[in-house]
């Protein structure tokens, strides 16, 4: 089954002589379960992309289908309740809330979703059961990164969109975060999409697609994908 459908989608800032077409004319069809990488190189038009799916920003032209609905003639208010009930998005810098325990930056997304998990059962599963009362700045960036994954999964979201989710952190780190969100998708069946400019990391994922100057120049299958333990970069 199809669960996100990318038609012509186009992207353009500004106009005349300072315009930029981020995305131009994009189309895609993700499955239900995949876990997707999307790669490319600084400036390829990947975060523009991934925000237009996960409903933060607006396409110029063209339909996102998602789960048969398109968002792309959604308004303001229609995307702001998408997210919330949608999405889960996992940034390159964790975007937690510095005053709250983890177990609170948890909570605090858990109690806007009409269908959340227990928070305190995500943080068990992102290996965190012990660290629920520190703080941010009393966390590893490893563990941050895996605080901010548990407040997205803790929403129970259909889609989990990662921006560079290991941008920040070390090798190993980066390694841990990436099996973790392997492991939720295919244990759970939902959707993953990771947007990096690591092209190494390919071999994860279910689906790789390829962008360059805002154009999909390449989107493969991986019939057998490798688990993450097993690649090296
Ligand atoms: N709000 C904006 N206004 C104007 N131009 C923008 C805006 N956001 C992005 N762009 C431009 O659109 C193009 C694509 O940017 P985007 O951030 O999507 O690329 P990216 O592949 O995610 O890059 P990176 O890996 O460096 O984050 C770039 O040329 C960028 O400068």
């Amino acid at each position: 089954m199809v669960m996100i459908k990318v038609q012509h989608s186009s992207k353009i800032y500004g106009s005349g002589e300072t315009e930029v077409r981020a995305n131009d004319d994009i189309s895609f069809a993700i499955r239900s379960g995949e876990l997707t990488v999307i790669v490319g190189a600084s400036g390829a038009g990947k975060s523009t992309l991934l925000n237009i799916i996960g409903g933060m920003d607006t396409n110029t032209k063209g339909n996102i289908i998602i789960d048969g609905t398109d968002i792309s003639q959604y308004s303001t208010k229609k995307l702001t309740t998408y997210r919330r009930n949608q999405i889960g998005f996992v940034f390159q810098f964790y975007n937690l809330v510095p005053n709250l325990t983890a177990i609170e930056n948890v909570e605090l997304a858990s109690e806007i979703a009409p269908n959340a998990l227990n928070p305190e059962d995500i943080m068990r599963e992102v290996g965190l059961g012990n660290r629920m009362t520190n703080f941010p700045a009393q966390l590893s960036g490893g563990e941050q990164q895996r605080v901010a994954i548990a407040r997205a999964i803790a929403k129970n979201p259909d889609l989990l969109l990662c921006d560079e989710p290991t941008g920040a952190l070390d090798y190993k780190t980066g390694k841990s975060i990436l099996q973790l969100l392997q492991n939720f998708c295919h244990e759970n069946h939902k959707n993953v999409i990771i947007v990096t400019h690591n092209g190494l990391i390919k071999p994860m994922a279910d689906h790789v697609i390829e962008i360059g100057d805002g154009q999909v120049k390449q989107d493969t299958r991986n019939t057998d994908p490798t688990p993450v333990s097993e690649i090296e970069w």
